[in-house]
């Protein structure tokens, strides 16, 4: 109580010292977002998409690929497409360190799943520690924590693990993506609950998601859904 209190005072004291500024236009943010309401009103968000892997549709259903081979997720949500000014504020996020471009995305994806049915936890994809070392954060994890405080859901973060050291995905084909990720997590520790969402920053084939789906499956959960921050089209 203490804390959320001094949260709060902290936030109303950080928006008098420096006010919200969009950060794709640079103009004066709006509702308390680094988002002005034009560049809001402008994000590509997705309207009908596939509920197997959030790829879009001309109308809300399950697409012809997941019906003919149904991924191991079972519910996939996409709060944005990855389409401008996405496809800057998540590299922005991801290779720069850009904590308010974080804070920002994260706001967006509470507000995109405040309404979808909701896990008992939300998993983080974890990145090896080679690549954590490297990098210097995890970028689905600092996606991950903002949206499970906001929604007030338990985050596993610790759980699901990155056994091996994979290539990036963005500088591989849709087969060798596959060949990528098999077999790289897994999970430690004591039992899962039966319902989880995977949380990402982007989701292109679907491989990181559907190898990180099976070692949860593996290890019992009986539904894994995957809740990214945008998919690619
Ligand atoms: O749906 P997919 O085709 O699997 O691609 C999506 C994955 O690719 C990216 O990570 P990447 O492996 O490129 O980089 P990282 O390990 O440095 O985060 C992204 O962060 C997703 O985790």
């Amino acid at each position: 109580m203490v804390y959320g209190s001094l949260r709060r005072l902290l936030h109303a004291l950080s928006l008098a010292l420096l006010p919200p500024r969009c950060l794709v236009c640079g103009e004066a943010g709006s509702g308390g977002l680094d988002l002005c309401a034009a560049c809001r009103d402008a994000l590509p968000v997705p309207t009908a998409a596939c509920r197997r892997c959030a790829l879009p549709l001309p109308e809300a259903g399950v697409c012809g690929p997941c019906q003919r081979r149904p991924p191991p997720l079972d519910e996939v949500r996409a709060a944005l497409l990855y389409a401008a000014p996405v496809d800057r504020l998540l590299p922005r996020h991801k290779f720069h360190r850009d904590l308010a471009a974080g804070r920002l995305l994260a706001t967006l994806m509470a507000a995109a799943f405040a309404g979808a049915e909701r896990p008992q936890a939300l998993v983080p994809v974890p990145l090896h520690r080679a690549r954590l070392r490297e990098r210097g954060y995890d970028q689905a994890l600092e996606l991950a924590r903002p949206l499970a405080r906001r929604l007030g859901l338990p985050l596993l973060d610790g759980r699901l693990h990155r056994v091996r050291a994979t290539a990036a995905q963005s500088a591989l084909d849709a087969t060798a993506r596959r060949t990528n990720l098999r077999g790289a997590f897994a999970v430690r520790g004591g039992p899962l609950p039966a319902h989880v969402a995977l949380v990402d920053d982007v989701m292109t084939t679907g491989a990181t998601l559907h190898a990180a789906a099976q070692a949860l499956r593996r290890a019992g959960v009986v539904r894994v859904d995957a809740w990214v921050c945008a998919r690619v089209p």
